[in-house]
């Protein structure tokens, strides 16, 4: 059993306490010093991606610091109590099992006899019969027509894997032949929201797949109301047109509204679910269930490669590290997320929750304060369009930014002109290039407002094109590295308490139970 300690604690975090400003990466990343860590600093991830940290503030004696870390805090071994079953969601008393829902990684996982890998491929096995089937005319609508479009209703981990995903994935499925039916997604409880897609969709030939794992969620089960309301102006039988995904103990699992239910359980977390019928009921009617299958693959593969003990050789502990030497030795805030790639325009929006609900915590697992920093904030956008917004903080603002960058060599549609001697695909490489070395080398101006003190670390994740298996690589690269920083830190990652009081106190305001500010608040919004 591994032992659970709090970072101070740890020798050698001390050590590596010793070792802030330890690199000068303006100087590592220039010259001959420079091309050499470019080819040296690459690790292979899963699905031909590669982890590139090579103007990471880094080099031999920080990632042996780190590697240290990793063995005192006995990162591999919880990874291994996590995917054998043990009880890691301390919070919530429960497993953490949504690696198994792409792979069995270890000794089976047995709960009230049902095996748990054999439980989660039987769902997916019922997520891909029910989209065959509405591909194949066997389930239609009332009239006996084809279903074109489907709709997600969901909010949170229900909604934005789901969402990143298929906007990830739309135009390769385009490209590739396998695009089956356009997907649309509600979750705001802002009416515009759910107003605006139905207007936008042909109702009577439209799936609504209704999502919440615990099946109260205010949001939606308001959207879920609005919905059935539309299709009963239009004269059609909700039931006909709606499937849930939810636990088998949520409320939604008990009513017969709908055509079929998938399920998950409570021991995949809401950000985690998008490899269960979360993501996989709607991506298999987007696309077809192969192109789903192929998404846990890569996800499996990359989970495999997080099992190394060798820092070196396993991508997602080894950014997860140089996070925490980020975070709590370089002081750095926050952590941009940098996608040159308009595909993965939602991807930073996953990691946003992905990230911040897990780490964003002051107790340890065992609700005890720590006395360090824990989880970055996290924002991003697509490059190039970040360069021509927030940017220009973080190359000449005050907080240095530590800079994920995600780049691909090839497009995913191929459509694409020569100008002036490039491709565009050949312009969005050559800025993520261009912007990793103007990041950590700068370039000095006697004018102070044109200076660039560079010294900004980043890394990037760089593959051939984004496709389903290196999408589920990246997404288990990022659960995986927020995993391992939760183990560091000492954290419950699994648990999101600090999203209760909002809900509650939204309660309060709706049944006119309020006081002080919040009943001026009220007031002010004619509530
Ligand atoms: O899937 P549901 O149970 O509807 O939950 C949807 C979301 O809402 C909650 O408030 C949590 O903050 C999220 O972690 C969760 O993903």
């Amino acid at each position: 059993m591994a032992t659970w300690k709090n970072l101070d604690t740890l020798a050698s975090y001390s050590k590596l306490n010793s070792l802030k400003d330890h690199v000068n990466i303006a100087e590592a990343m220039s010259g001959e010093q420079g091309a050499e860590r470019v080819k040296k600093y690459s690790v292979p991830m899963a699905a031909g991606l590669a982890y590139n940290y090579a103007a990471k503030e880094v080099d031999e004696t920080v990632l042996d610091a780190l590697s240290k870390l990793a063995d005192e805090a006995e990162l591999i071994e919880k990874f291994q109590e996590l995917y054998n079953g043990a009880v890691i969601n301390t919070g919530e008393k429960r497993m953490v099992l949504h690696h198994l829902a792409r792979t069995q990684l270890g000794e089976p996982v047995v709960v009230d006899g049902v095996d748990k890998r054999e439980f989660y491929v039987a769902q997916q096995k019922k997520a891909a019969d029910f989209a065959n089937k509405v591909h194949a005319g066997e389930i239609t609508n009332e009239a006996g027509e084809k279903f074109t479009t489907v709709v997600q209703i969901g909010i949170g981990g229900s909604d934005l894997g789901p969402r990143a995903l298929y906007i990830a994935l739309e135009n390769w499925a385009k490209a590739n032949n396998t695009f089956k039916m356009e997907a649309k997604f509600i979750s705001n409880v802002d009416p515009d929201d759910a107003a605006a897609v139905l207007a936008s969709v042909d109702l009577a030939h439209s799936l609504f797949i209704v999502v919440s794992k615990s099946g109260t969620t205010l949001e939606t089960l308001t959207n879920e109301a609005f919905v059935k309301d539309a299709l009963t102006k239009a004269g059609l039988n909700p039931s006909r047109h709606m499937l849930a995904v939810t636990s088998e103990t949520s409320p939604l699992a008990k009513s017969d509204d709908y055509l079929t239910a998938i399920f998950m359980d409570d021991y995949i977390g809401g950000r985690y679910s998008s490899v269960s019928g979360v993501g996989g009921a709607i991506l298999s009617l987007a696309f077809g269930p192969e192109v789903f299958a192929d998404i846990l693959d890569g996800a499996a593969e990359e989970d495999k490669l997080a099992t190394n003990k060798n820092i070196l050789e396993n991508p997602d502990m080894l950014d997860a590290l140089i996070g925490v030497y980020e975070r709590n030795v370089q002081g750095y805030p926050s952590t941009a997320v940098l996608p040159y790639s308009q595909a993965l325009s939602r991807f930073p929006a996953h990691l946003q929750q992905c990230d911040m609900e897990s780490n964003g915590k002051s107790v340890n697992r065992f609700g005890e304060p720590v006395d360090y920093v824990t989880g970055p904030v996290i924002f991003g956008e697509p490059g190039t369009n970040g360069q021509h917004s927030f940017y220009q903080l973080l190359h000449q603002g005050t907080n240095i930014v530590p800079l994920q960058f995600i780049g691909f060599k090839k497009s995913q549609l191929g459509v694409d002109v020569d100008i002036e001697n490039s491709t565009s695909q050949q312009k969005l490489c050559a800025n993520v290039a261009a912007q990793i070395v103007a990041f950590a080398c700068g370039k000095e101006d006697e004018n102070l407002n044109k200076n660039f003190k560079g010294g900004r670390p980043s890394s990037i994740i760089v593959g051939e094109e984004l496709t389903p298996k290196s999408l589920g690589a990246l997404l288990a690269h990022f659960e995986n590295k927020i995993m391992f920083q939760g183990f560091v830190w000492n954290l419950n990652s699994f648990d999101q308490e600090g999203v209760q009081l909002g809900k509650v106190l939204a309660k309060r305001v709706l049944a006119h139970d309020t006081d002080g500010a919040l009943k001026v608040y009220s007031d002010l919004l004619d509530i």
